[in-house]
């Protein structure tokens, strides 16, 4: 079987041809420009490529509302062309195969539900730390979705006590992306975080916001498994701080084994590594092969 996925990311487009067992056979990436370029290697890129269903996991703000008459298209992002363009719309006028469509991190959530760290589960939640902070949500066997979206990245926070940066987010100043997202880090700090030493005072910060957030997840959603992804989840010495923090905020009353004595397990790195985005789009075009025959 060759399924055709698609990552869709800020920065950068991953596209590949992967099996119905999760493992990826090809792949090519390339700058995200504005849509019509970089839908025309997209589109080229798989015309010889046989594919029976492709999937698509993209940054957004995106429609996947099926009744909405712009459902496909992107929708109010500031990056360059692309508010309002119909993403969904241009690649199934070039290829007539059953297509998944969903966010980049609910893809990922996916992936990891059905090949990754949540695998056999039914459900998980899904964080990506990069240039923003995106969630994804994997409840009762099956991806959330609502008036638009879940749009975890945005939740408030309590600011650390010794934090005087103001956070980036233009909506909100000091929400989770505001204050622990890749930029606010480097703004914080004066340097990227890939250049600060793993003993640096930015980790426990970093930690203490993200270790808050997970904390209101779990008694929000409650989880079987938390994914944590993306560039600044490479620095790993953030996994023992952060699993500390959200125990700290729970304070033992989500009383679970799971946390209470297994939270290494629980809290954990993508199990597709930096396959997750590129296995979840996969999975997404598998769904979407299966519902259609
Ligand atoms: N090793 C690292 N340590 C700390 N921060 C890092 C590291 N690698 C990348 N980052 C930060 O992560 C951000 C980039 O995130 P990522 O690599 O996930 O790419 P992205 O796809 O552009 O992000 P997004 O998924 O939000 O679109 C940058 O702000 C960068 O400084
Ligand atoms: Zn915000």
């Amino acid at each position: 079987m060759r399924i055709g996925a698609i990552e869709a990311g800020g920065t950068k487009f991953v596209c590949g041809v992967g099996d119905e067992h999760g493992n990826i056979v090809d792949r090519v990436s390339f700058p995200t420009e504005r849509p019509e370029p970089t839908l025309e290697r997209v589109i080229d890129y798989f015309r010889d490529k046989k594919v029976e269903a492709i999937g698509i996991g993209t940054f957004g703000p995106i429609d996947i509302d099926p009744s909405s008459p712009t459902y496909g298209h992107v929708t109010t992002t500031p990056k360059p062309g692309w508010s309002g363009f119909d993403f969904l719309g241009t690649m199934k006028r070039a290829f007539d195969v059953p297509f998944g469509w969903d966010t980049d991190v609910n893809a990922a959530a996916y992936g990891e539900a059905v090949w990754g760290a949540a695998k056999g589960l039914d459900s998980c939640v899904y964080y990506t730390f990069g240039t923003g902070v995106g969630v994804g949500i994997f409840a009762e066997g099956r991806l959330v979705h609502g008036l638009l979206h879940p749009e975890g990245g945005h939740v408030l926070t309590r600011r650390h006590p010794d934090d005087t940066y103001e956070g980036f987010c233009p909506y909100h100043g000091d929400c989770l992306e505001g204050m622990a997202a890749g930029p606010a880090i480097e703004r914080r700090w004066g340097v990227k975080g890939s250049e600060l030493p793993p003993d640096h005072p930015a980790w426990p910060m970093e930690a203490f916001y993200i270790g808050q957030a997970l904390a209101s997840t779990i008694v929000l959603l409650s989880p079987k498994k938390v994914i944590l992804g993306g560039g600044v989840m490479h620095q790993k010495q953030l996994f023992p701080m952060i699993r500390e923090e959200v125990k700290r905020n729970l304070n033992g009353y989500v009383a679970h084994d799971a946390i209470l004595k297994g939270i290494d397990d629980y809290i954990v790195p993508p199990g597709l590594g930096d396959n997750a985005g590129l296995c979840g789009a996969l999975a997404l075009g598998l769904a979407a092969l299966r519902v259609q025959s």
